[in-house]
Formats: C-alpha cells, sequence, structure tokens
C-alpha cells in the first residue's frame, strides 16, 4: 500500500523538512535575535531512534520507530505519533518542528515533539498492533520520550484513541506508582482519562480557522470567495479523522462539500455530499470507491485542481507543489494537514492571490483540546463536574435575584426548570473557539500592520518564533 501521491510528480521538491526549514527562516529575519539564537531554535534537539523485535506469527519482526524533541522549553514536550509504511526520521523532525511554532503560536506551554512507526496497519490485525504499540512503548518510556512531565504523544495519522489508550496503559504498568501516569499521552478514550471533544477537535478547529477568516475584516478576504460560508463550495482531501470532523462540521454551517479525495480516488457531487453516509460507505469498506451518492475516478489527486472555492488537504504532506500549484483553482487552501503546500508552491498560490490559512493554526485545535485534557489529568478534576457545580451555584444566585426583583419566590420546581444544559463537551468547544478566534486575530493585525508580512504563515511563524526567542532569553541562553 502506497500512501504518497501518485499523480501530479514534485519536480523540484527539496523535502519537508527543508521545506519548513525555509519557511522558518523567511519569518526568523523579520524577528531581531541574538546572533546564533535562531540557528539554535531551528535544529531539532535530539531524536531517538528505535529498532525492536516483536514475535508474532511464530516469527521475529522488526519495527523501526522514532521521536524527535524539537524543543523541550517548555516541558512536556507535545506531538502526535505517526503509523505509517514510508515515513522516515526527516519526516519526524520536520513534523516536530511543526508542533514547536504550532505550541507556540498558540501560547500553550509545551516544547515540540513528534514521533513515528515504520508500519502499514492495514497488514497487522488489532491485537498484533496492540503488542507492537505495547513494544514501542517500552522503548519510548525507557530512555523518557513518553512521560507526563517530559513528553506526551497524541494521535496522528495511523493512530487513534485505541493507539493511545494501549500507550497509557503499558506506561501505567512500567510506573504504576506515578500519580499523573494517565497524562502520559492524550486523544485518549473519555472512559480511559480522555476528555470529551478531542476525537473531533482537529476537524472542528479547522471550521473555527475558517469561521474566523470569513468574520473577520480584513484585506486577504475580500478576494472572489463568497461572501457567506453556506455559498461555499469545498474539495477535501483526505476522510480520516481530521478530514471527516472538519466535512462534517463544515456542514453544520450549511458548505456544500463537493468532493472527498481519499487513497483509492474521488468522489464528486456538485450539489454536495452526503457527509455521514459516505463515511459508513468509507467505514465499511475503507475506500470511497462504490459509494453511490456520487460520480467516482481514480485520478485523486488530479482533482485537487478542481474549481471549488475552499480546497483543504487532510491527509498528507507536499501534495501542493511546483507541479500543480499554478492549476490550483481554490480560492482559500486550509491546510488541515502539516505540511501540504511545499515551499516552492507556497510562493506561486501567494503570488496567485491565493489565500492560505497555515497548518501552524488550521489544525491547531488537536493540541489545544489535547493540553486541556492533560491539565484535566495532571489536576485529577472532572471538568463537567466542575462546570456543573458552577452552573448550579450561578444559577442560585440568578434565581435569587429574580426573586427580589419580581418580590416573589420561585417553587422547587420552577427553579429545576431554569436548569440549562452544558457538558465537558460545551467547555472544551467554547474554549477551543475562544483559542482559536484570538489566534486569528493576533495573526491577522500582525499581518496588517506589518509591511513586511503578506501571508497568514509568515505572520504566525513570526509570532511563535517571537515567543519562543523570548523564552530562551529569559532562561538565559
Ligand atoms: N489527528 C490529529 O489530531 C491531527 C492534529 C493535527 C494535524 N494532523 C494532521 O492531519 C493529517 C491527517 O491526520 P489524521 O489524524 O486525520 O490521519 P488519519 O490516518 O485519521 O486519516 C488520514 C486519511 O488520509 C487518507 N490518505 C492517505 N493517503 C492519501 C492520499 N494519497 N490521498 C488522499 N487521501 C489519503 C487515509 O486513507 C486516511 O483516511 C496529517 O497531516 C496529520 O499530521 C492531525
Amino acid at each position: 500500500m502506497n500512501t504518497k501521491p501518485t499523480a501530479s510528480a514534485k519536480p523540484t521538491h527539496r523535502g519537508f523538512l527543508s521545506d519548513v526549514d525555509a519557511m522558518f527562516l523567511r519569518a526568523a529575519e523579520l524577528v531581531p535575535m541574538q546572533e546564533g539564537l535562531s540557528q539554535k531554535i531551528q535544529v531539532c534537539n535530539e531524536t531517538y531512534i528505535t529498532r525492536f523485535g516483536v514475535r508474532l506469527r511464530g516469527q521475529m519482526f522488526t519495527f523501526e520507530g522514532w521521536r524527535s524533541v524539537h524543543t523541550n522549553h517548555p516541558v512536556p514536550a507535545k506531538g502526535g505519533i505517526r503509523y505509517a509504511p514510508n515515513v522516515d526520521q526527516e519526516e519526524v523532525e520536520a513534523l516536530a518542528a511543526l508542533m514547536s511554532y504550532k505550541c507556540a503560536l498558540m501560547e500553550l506551554p509545551f516544547g515540540g515533539s513528534k514521533g513515528a512507526l515504520k508500519i502499514d496497519v492495514s497488514e497487522w490485525s488489532e491485537a498484533e498492533l496492540e503488542r507492537i504499540t505495547r513494544r514501542f512503548t517500552q522503548e519510548l518510556a525507557r530512555q523518557n520520550f513518553i512521560s507526563p512531565a517530559l513528553n506526551v504523544p497524541a494521535p496522528d495519522m495511523g493512530t487513534s484513541e485505541q493507539t493511545m489508550v494501549w500507550m497509557a496503559n503499558e506506561y501505567l504498568r512500567m510506573n504504576p506508582q506515578e500519580i499523573n501516569a494517565v497524562a502520559c499521552v492524550t486523544g485518549k478514550p473519555v472512559a480511559a482519562g480522555g476528555i470529551d471533544g478531542r476525537t473531533e477537535a482537529t476537524g472542528r478547529g479547522v471550521h473555527y480557522a475558517i469561521r474566523e477568516f470569513f468574520n473577520t475584516e480584513c484585506e486577504l478576504n475580500r478576494t472572489e470567495l463568497p461572501r457567506a460560508l453556506k455559498d461555499c463550495r469545498v474539495i477535501i482531501q483526505g476522510f480520516g479523522n481530521v478530514g471527516y470532523h472538519a466535512a462534517k462540521c463544515l456542514t453544520e454551517d450549511r458548505c456544500k462539500i463537493v468532493a472527498v479525495i481519499e487513497r483509492d480516488g474521488v468522489i464528486k457531487n456538485d450539489d454536495g455530499l452526503d457527509i455521514e453516509a459516505l463515511k459508513a460507505h468509507f467505514d465499511a469498506g475503507g475506500a470511497v470507491k462504490g459509494y453511490s451518492g456520487g460520480s467516482y475516478s481514480e485520478d485523486g489527486a488530479k482533482a485537487l485542481e478542481d474549481p471549488c472555492d475552499i480546497l483543504i488537504p487532510a491527509a498528507l504532506e507536499s501534495v501542493i507543489h511546483t507541479g500543480n500549484a499554478e492549476r490550483i483553482q481554490a480560492k482559500l487552501i486550509v491546510e488541515a494537514a502539516n505540511g501540504p503546500v511545499t515551499f516552492e508552491a507556497d510562493r506561486i498560490l501567494n503570488d496567485r492571490g491565493i489565500v492560505i490559512i497555515p497548518d501552524l493554526y488550521a489544525n491547531a485545535g488537536g493540541v489545544t483540546v489535547s493540553y486541556f485534557e492533560w491539565v484535566k489529568n495532571i489536576t485529577h478534576m472532572a471538568f463537567g463536574l466542575m462546570q456543573r457545580r458552577q452552573r448550579e451555584h450561578e444559577q442560585a444566585r440568578l434565581v435569587e435575584g429574580l426573586e427580589e426583583a419580581l418580590g416573589k419566590r420561585f417553587t422547587d420546581e420552577q427553579k429545576a426548570s431554569f436548569a440549562t444544559g452544558g457538558t465537558e463537551l460545551d467547555l472544551v468547544r467554547s474554549g477551543l473557539e475562544e483559542k482559536m478566534r484570538s489566534t486569528f486575530a493576533k495573526m491577522s493585525e500582525l499581518r496588517e500592520e506589518n509591511p513586511d508580512i503578506s501571508d497568514l504563515r509568515t505572520a504566525g511563524y513570526v509570532l511563535a518564533l517571537t515567543r519562543i526567542k523570548g523564552f530562551y532569553e529569559a532562561i538565559g541562553i
């Protein structure tokens, strides 16, 4: 199975890590720093490589995995773990660097990290994946590359809440007396110490990012885009965790998802796809082919070039490159995936007036809600319970005020009927929405005020680097 895009080759592409470095350097020129600091921030601090054996099907299989820490100021370092057949060290280091910039941009108190295991998950049964994951966790834990205080993984491509709960459980078995052990990973199922709203968080964050873009008065959205989100036609690449939830949330705002591109091809419907029906079909067979609510074709990568208002790459890095950037017809690209646009393609698209909402902001919903989960775990607080108590308290005060104003007493029955809804999920969503709103405002203001910054990506990097620089300066390095 090949997870790399097959069509539209990348003629002059120099690599994902070089692209992230080039984006960093473009922004670093705009942030005054003492000599040498820029290079210190840019490089990845350390990468742990592990090759371990697991006895399966009567023989020994060797697996290769990585965990990179790009920055560990502040700790813990945070970032997903990817399971993919053609991942390599450079990809992991590029993703770890992006995590540092993302956490700094979102003002989350985490350094940046990322991990990967070279594996084709479709070749292994669930029981086998559990054994492999537990062995991988042992290797990472032994070297402190998984730890609630030092390094906290989360799901990414090819991994899920199931992978996270295996990791958390294995870590707990190795460290039974560690009071915060459950905080060693985020993205766990709610029943095992997770937080409501984490599974949807990255996709929902993508939705909030797009909403902010439409709601903010700025020069960037005075393009040929429709004025309202409900009139937008959207193409999404990747129908996994991020792509599906982004699609689902956008249909809440009545956007039309006119195409979904997957590994096996693309499914299109000009009137808008029924996302839940497509999801049921995809979950059953692992492919969009055969879904009756749209027309199918095999050349998925080509469909990135189809006319639409918003293009959301939510699968792989480097899918928009010098080989197809000139032909992209979307007016807005929202980077739900990490690194889907190469450095050179970014330049071409900016020159063509196509707006990009960059990865370090667009997909930051996942790590933001991971932060809520980590805080919930280390404080040993039940968010829902806290909120219910607070709500009850506020409601009691409101009732007292009303009684005084009206000069009458309510019955217990009447008081109970005033109770409103409100759950951990409401709290998580409103916290995420607020983070996405305030960060977009900061990026957009910086771009408008600074004539040297013409795009949101550079604005995001400049904000992130300014904060990381401040951290190094404060601790005296
Ligand atoms: N999961 C998160 O919380 C999170 C957070 C931030 C960023 N991201 C990024 O979002 C992207 C997707 O992650 P995910 O968690 O949704 O992964 P996932 O494994 O759940 O889904 C990825 C989907 O992409 C599809 N895909 C693979 N190759 C493809 C191709 N060539 N063309 C079209 N589709 C293809 C897969 O079949 C799968 O359905 C990655 O870049 C990841 O780093 C994820």
